[in-house]
């Protein structure tokens, strides 16, 4: 099986690839790090002709925080990984380098899992805060334990919404309306409600659930559900989807660099507005 730092991989049965976000102690907060191996993990598991179905899910008690807000040092990051391909990774003192790192690992990233060659699930429990939301949107299935709630936090911060913007995919335009705008979290019913989450089962057998489902996924054949995939993916481009994203993107990075500037002008490693603490909590 590979081996990650930030991650668990296994095949807990046949036709079936799981991995575990594994940083529990840091509520599964997404570091750069941990995101290049997540996506390093998907490739194993589409390179993997013995696996039909994939399962995101995270140990600990909630599925994700959201990025790593004690990461700081975006631009070290960055040029530790070194694979924001066509972009200029190096030019720190102007907008560049941080939209392409952002546009690599979250945007770039979300949109490539979306569509992955083979159905994905999201096993999900516990507080999903903004970043964490791109762990649940881009799959195919969402499973939700009667704890989840998701958050999109990120108004408070000066910024209008996380950045792979699939909200009114999501939710539909006045819920997702409503969730940007207000920041409040909604449960995992109210999620299911709005077409969100797939299925919502007890916390003791979220996992078990998860695997039934991926089960009904894995009996049938891999081309028929490549196929099913992607015509049902289709809709996301009929509707508009690459446009949203692209211009919600850049809103988004405007606002980064409208909160940069209106600190003390220094430019990176600021990225959140003043009054966010180090720490900050969900209902700030
Ligand atoms: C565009 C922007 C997108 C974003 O995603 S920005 C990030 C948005 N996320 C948030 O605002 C969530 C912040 N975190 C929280 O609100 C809480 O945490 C939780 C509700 C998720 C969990 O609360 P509890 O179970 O009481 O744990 P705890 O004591 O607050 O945290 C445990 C450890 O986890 C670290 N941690 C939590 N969230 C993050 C994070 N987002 N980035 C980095 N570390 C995080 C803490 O610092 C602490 O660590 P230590 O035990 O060493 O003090």
């Amino acid at each position: 099986m590979p081996e990650f730092d930030t991650l668990i991989y296994e095949r807990p049965e046949p036709g079936i690839a799981r991995i575990w976000l594994n940083r529990p102690e840091a509520r599964n907060a997404q570091d750069t790090h941990l995101l290049y191996e997540l996506n390093d993990a998907f490739d194993a598991a589409m390179a993997d002709d013995g696996v039909k179905v994939v399962i995101l899910a995270a140990k600990g008690p909630h599925f994700s925080a959201g990025h790593d807000l004690r990461e700081g040092d975006h631009r070290a990051a960055g040029q530790a990984h070194k694979r924001v391909g066509t972009w200029n990774a190096d030019n720190w003192d102007g907008a560049e380098a941080y939209y392409c790192r952002e546009k690599e690992i979250y945007e770039g990233f979300c949109r490539r899992w979306r569509d992955l060659a083979k159905p994905t699930i999201a096993s999900v429990q516990g507080k999903v805060i903004a970043g964490g939301l791109m762990l649940v949107w881009p799959f195919d299935f969402v499973i939700a334990s009667e704890d989840a709630t998701f958050q999109d936090n990120t108004l408070y911060m000066g910024i209008p919404g996380v950045e792979y913007f699939a909200h009114a995919w999501e939710l539909g335009i006045r819920k997702a309306k409503e969730f940007l705008m207000t920041g409040q979290p909604i449960t995992a019913a109210e999620a299911q409600a709005a077409g969100m989450v797939n299925r919502v089962v007890s916390p003791e057998t979220l996992e078990s659930e998860t695997l039934a489902f991926a089960r009904l996924i894995a009996d049938k054949p891999s081309f028929a559900l490549k196929l099913a995939k992607d015509a049902i993916n289709a809709a996301f481009h009929a509707q508009g989807f690459e446009n949203v994203q692209r211009a919600a993107f850049n809103a988004h990075h405007l606002a980064h660099t409208h909160y940069r500037l209106h600190q003390d002008g220094s430019f990176m490693d600021r990225a959140f507005a003043p009054g966010i603490p180090a720490k900050p909590k969900s209902d700030r």
